[in-house]
């Protein structure tokens, strides 16, 4: 099976520090992968590997099954639209549309002209005279009209108001829709829009990877466990605990659990993804670790 993106041990350090360590991770193609993480986790270090922007420091990264970067045929082939959402000031939006037409082989010109026109852009308006919306979201026109068969996007709502932020969500839903080999991988703080199209789901803190997985079977295999005051030992064994809080009589925990957990006196629920994403980045100072129970069954 070709991945769209596969890493072995990659890591990039940046003077002497290391931005991203050890990562090794497997992402199949036809996905829409949320990649979260605080700032500075190094989702943007991850994705400037994956386009050949950078190279790694330790390890190796391929993508679709070709090095990142390496001649035409593989740049053609993927897409990528920084944080800064560059555009070149002193061009025209319609200048843009002719420069994507010219270095991209698979230009979907009508594509272009259909979303410059949806979005409201005034083709002889110079890029430097755009809003940051408007420029994030030309940059992103620009990415979907080059049909690539991998699309990184790096924070691509962030600059966007909420109705443009809807459409575009829905318009990367539509993307893997019309072409199912199509990968798209896109970072965000917003969870919540990440829920609405995300079917895989990669969590970076601290340059690690700390979950990674399709979204669905993520969300089967966690649960938040209310009971009684009790420590982590009582639960029973084998139960990953991620994270676990204390009031005077009251304990939750969230766990993960390969198989659904026995009944007991506590209250089981299952966990959405942004309990899921808030309870991996509560375990995320140095030497705290999710550890595993061994309590009797
Ligand atoms: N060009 C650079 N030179 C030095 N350090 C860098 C450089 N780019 C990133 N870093 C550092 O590498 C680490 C990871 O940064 P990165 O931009 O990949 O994080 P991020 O997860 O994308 O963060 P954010 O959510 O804030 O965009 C940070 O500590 C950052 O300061």
């Amino acid at each position: 099976m070709t991945l769209a993106i596969e890493a072995r041990g990659l890591g990039r350090q940046y003077r002497g520090r290391w931005a991203l360590a050890d990562c090794t991770l497997s992402i199949p193609v036809g996905r829409i992968v949320g990649l979260v993480g605080p700032n500075g986790a190094g989702k943007s270090t991850l994705l400037n590997l994956a386009c050949g922007r950078l190279r790694p420091t330790t390890g190796s990264i391929r993508v679709l099954g070709g090095h990142p970067g390496a001649g035409r045929g593989q740049l053609a082939r993927v897409g990528f639209v920084p944080q800064d959402t560059p555009t070149y000031a002193r061009l025209s939006v319609a200048d843009h549309l002719r420069l994507g037409a010219a270095m991209n082989p698979a230009w979907d010109r009508e594509e272009a002209h259909r979303r410059v026109e949806q979005i409201g852009l005034d083709p002889r308006q110079r890029a430097g005279s755009l809003s940051g919306g408007q420029c994030a979201q030309l940059a992103l026109a620009l990415a979907a009209a080059k049909r690539p068969e991998l699309l990184l996007l790096d924070e691509p709502v962030a600059a966007l108001d909420p109705v443009a932020r809807r459409a575009f969500l829905d318009e990367v839903a539509q993307l893997t829709k019309q072409r199912e080999d199509r990968t798209v991988v896109l970072s965000s703080h917003v969870i919540t829009d990440l829920e609405r199209i995300c079917d895989h789901l990669l969590l970076i803190a601290a340059g690690r990877v700390r979950l990674a997985g399709p979204t669905r079977d993520l969300l089967g295999d966690h649960h938040r466990i209310t009971g009684a005051r009790r420590t982590a030992d009582s639960l029973p064994s084998g139960l990953t605990v991620v994270q676990e809080s204390h009031t005077a009589r009251i304990s939750t925990f969230v766990v993960r659990a390969g198989e659904p957990l026995p009944p007991g006196d506590w209250h089981t629920e299952p966990v959405d993804l942004e309990d899921l994403v808030l309870a991996y980045l509560s375990t995320d100072e140095p030497g705290i670790a999710p550890r595993t129970t061994g309590g009797v069954r």
